[in-house]
């Protein structure tokens, strides 16, 4: 019997993982779930954002389902302890390294995208975000420069291994696709995107089905509101990858419609929506639960080779919004738990 470890987090966290949790068990699959607290709410309990009992349910579950963690209370915590700490050091221990991010439009939420209706129609992507390098993960603090003054660092690198291997499921997820790979660096300045350049080109060698194209991360953000239908799969780093992946969910509708998938080749994944704990919204029903419950579908496919199962939730999300189903985020007034009994409803 698989077992999913739920890490509901802080804020909406909680509210969105509870949602995706009855649509997985209305699906009948003979799961079990078992939850820890992350993120601030483990702070609070056990004096670290990731205990060891949590990472240790991580570690023994077949998939991870993350709700997300961080508040402002926090933020004057030392780093080491501050929530977001938590989703970085389980991407780092369970060695997740491919983060997919899938943006699309779904039917009738042309008025809920920031473009016109005749753009945001168009966007079917995925951004490939490298997950476990980069300046997220390089040394970093602050120091006194020789005159005095306070400075922060933080060091950006790849080495061609991390490249190589994240270049490999980009080429391999556009192969799936339609074959058009986007590899988006700021190679005309850093020498960080350089390397990642020539590696992406020496990996291309072995897809020459793959049509590979290089963009520079300013234009790809232009690109992606000018004219999103243009991409199909787009690879690139973790802080790149960040920013446009939230750039992307509000082109096809809403940050709460933005599922992800961290992967590191085992099948072993853990999922989260793209968002934070949006506390500006968080204890008032608010939420969109839509991104947490297409993250349990990517979870259902990835991690439990249940590709019907998977299939069948994101038609009810499908089919949910095309019956008019929105919360606020969409434009309408449903509750975070009435648009879940309208997915469900739909499965
Ligand atoms: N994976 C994660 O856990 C994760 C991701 C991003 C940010 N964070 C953390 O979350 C906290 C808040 O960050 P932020 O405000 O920059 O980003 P955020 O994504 O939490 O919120 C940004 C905006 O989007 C809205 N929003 C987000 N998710 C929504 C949903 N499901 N439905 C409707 N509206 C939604 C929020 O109300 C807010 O206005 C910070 O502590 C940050 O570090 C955590
Ligand atoms: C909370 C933060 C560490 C995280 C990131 O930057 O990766 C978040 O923004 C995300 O997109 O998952
Ligand atoms: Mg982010």
């Amino acid at each position: 019997m698989p077992l999913i470890a739920l890490l509901p987090g802080d804020g909406i966290g909680p509210e969105v993982v509870a949602e995706a949790r009855r649509v997985l068990e209305a699906l009948d699959l003979d799961l079990t779930f078992e939850s820890a607290p992350v993120g601030g709410a483990a702070y609070e309990a056990l004096g670290h954002p990731l205990p060891p009992s949590t990472l240790d349910l991580a570690q023994r579950a077949d998939a991870v389902l993350f709700g997300a963690v961080g508040d402002a209370r926090y933020d004057s915590l030392e780093r080491a302890f501050r929530p977001e700490q938590a989703i970085l050091g389980l991407r780092k221990a369970l060695g997740l390294f491919a983060n997919l991010r899938p943006a699309k439009l779904f039917a009738g939420l042309e008025d809920a995208s920031a473009l016109k209706p005749e753009v945001a129609g168009a966007i079917d992507l995925v951004i490939i975000r490298e997950l476990n390098g980069d300046v997220y993960f390089g040394e970093k603090g602050q120091r006194k420069t020789a005159d005095g003054r306070r400075e922060g660092y933080d060091i950006m690198s790849y080495d061609e291994d991390q490249v190589r291997r994240i270049a490999h499921v980009g080429f391999q997820t556009a192969r799936g696709r339609t074959g058009k790979l986007c590899s988006v660096d700021k190679a005309n300045v850093l020498e960080t995107s350089q390397l990642w350049r020539d590696v992406v080109i020496e990996v291309s060698a072995e897809y020459s089905d793959v049509q590979l194209t290089h963009m520079y991360v300013d234009n790809a953000a232009m690109q992606l509101v000018r004219n999103p239908g243009q991409f199909d799969t787009i690879v690139t780093g973790n802080l790149f990858g960040d920013i446009l992946s939230d750039q992307a969910s509000m082109c096809a509708g809403s940050i709460g419609m933005l599922p992800s998938a961290s992967l590191n080749g085992t099948g072993k994944g853990m999922y989260e929506p793209i968002h934070g704990s949006a506390p500006d919204i968080a204890g008032q029903g608010k939420a969109n639960p839509c991104a947490t419950i297409l993250s349990a579908a990517m979870l259902l496919r990835h991690s439990l080779n249940a590709a019907a199962a998977a299939d069948r939730v994101e038609a009810a999300v499908t089919a949910a919004l095309v019956a008019g189903s929105r919360t606020p985020d969409l434009g309408g007034a449903l509750s975070t738990s009435a648009m879940g009994d309208a997915v469900v409803a739909k499965l």
